[in-house]
């Protein structure tokens, strides 16, 4: 998918949620675990309630490497149903890979090749040879973390090298390097003060901003700082939209939970 379709899809829907499908076994309402494979009954129960609300789904590799064979087959299975039923939905295998050039091309091959999802979260630790083998696929993104929601963001991200905080430095380096326009870039919702910063180096890359909901960060301050020409976000909400109910009424509970953001988002969609 372009990104030119995804702000379609976004001013289409009023809407730039994406849903978090970090499925914890322990978490799931209890009827589903007699299910044969309990992992896609609850994400397909989910796609199926929220998908009109949504621009995107980010199934989160570890919720689906914890379980084994059995938790990659259940993310095969996700990602199949959400591009053979919505392939106007843009897909995040969140996976933060990369490693050294010839071993960052299996993994981008994994992802973006045999499970076909549009996107793939990269650390940007080991640079640029080991990000270049992801940006090589036309209409794939590479979503490069930059500034992360949690705390220990401040152990490295925003330590000053060369005068310059160190993620800024990934934002300015990773422009330079080739097929740069296939970059999107992380920045959590925890660190809103932020915004307008980045904004001044990556004027127009789409930004995945996870940390609404559960970790506290704000739509508002995200888009008043964050929102770009093209809108330029997706905020992502997992916990706070899967978990809203363990009973039976989960898929409906988790609908209108997307709900309120949709709505929020279409509220800010007109202000900006
Ligand atoms: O790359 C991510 O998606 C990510 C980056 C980041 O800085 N912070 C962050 O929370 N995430 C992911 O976003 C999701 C957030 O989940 P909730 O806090 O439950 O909404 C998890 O899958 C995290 O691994």
């Amino acid at each position: 998918m372009t990104t030119q379709q995804l702000t379609e899809q976004i001013r289409k829907k009023k809407s730039f949620l994406c849903i978090g499908l970090d499925v914890d076994l322990n978490k799931i309402p209890k009827h589903l675990l007699t299910e044969e494979d309990p992992i896609f009954a609850f994400n397909k129960a989910i796609i199926d309630a929220t998908h009109h609300l949504c621009v995107a789904y980010k199934p989160n590799t570890a919720f689906y490497e914890a379980y084994g064979l059995k938790g990659w087959k259940a993310l095969e299975k996700t990602i199949m149903y959400l591009n053979v039923k919505h392939p106007e939905i843009f897909t995040i295998a969140d996976a933060k890979r990369g490693d050294i050039g010839n071993t960052s091309r299996m993994y981008a091959k994994a992802f973006l090749e045999d499970l076909e999802f549009d996107s793939v979260t990269v650390a940007p630790y080991m640079g640029k040879d080991s990000v270049e083998p992801f940006l090589e696929f036309k209409n794939k993104h590479t979503i490069l973390l930059a500034l992360t929601s949690n705390a220990g963001a401040f152990d490295f991200q925003t330590l000053s090298v060369n005068q310059k905080e160190l993620y800024k430095q990934v934002l300015e380096t990773s422009k330079t390097w080739e097929n740069s326009e296939n970059l999107m870039y992380v920045v959590g919702a925890t660190k809103a003060e932020y915004f307008a910063d980045i904004r001044n180096i990556i004027p127009e890359a789409f930004l995945l901003v996870p940390g609404v909901g559960a970790q506290g960060g704000n739509l508002q301050d995200v888009c008043k700082y964050g929102m770009s020409s093209n809108v330029g976000l997706l905020v992502n909400s997992s916990r706070g939209i899967i978990y809203a109910s363990n009973r039976g009424d989960f898929a409906q509970a988790a609908a209108q939970k997307a709900e309120d953001l949709q709505k929020d988002m279409a509220q800010e969609l007109i202000k900006y």
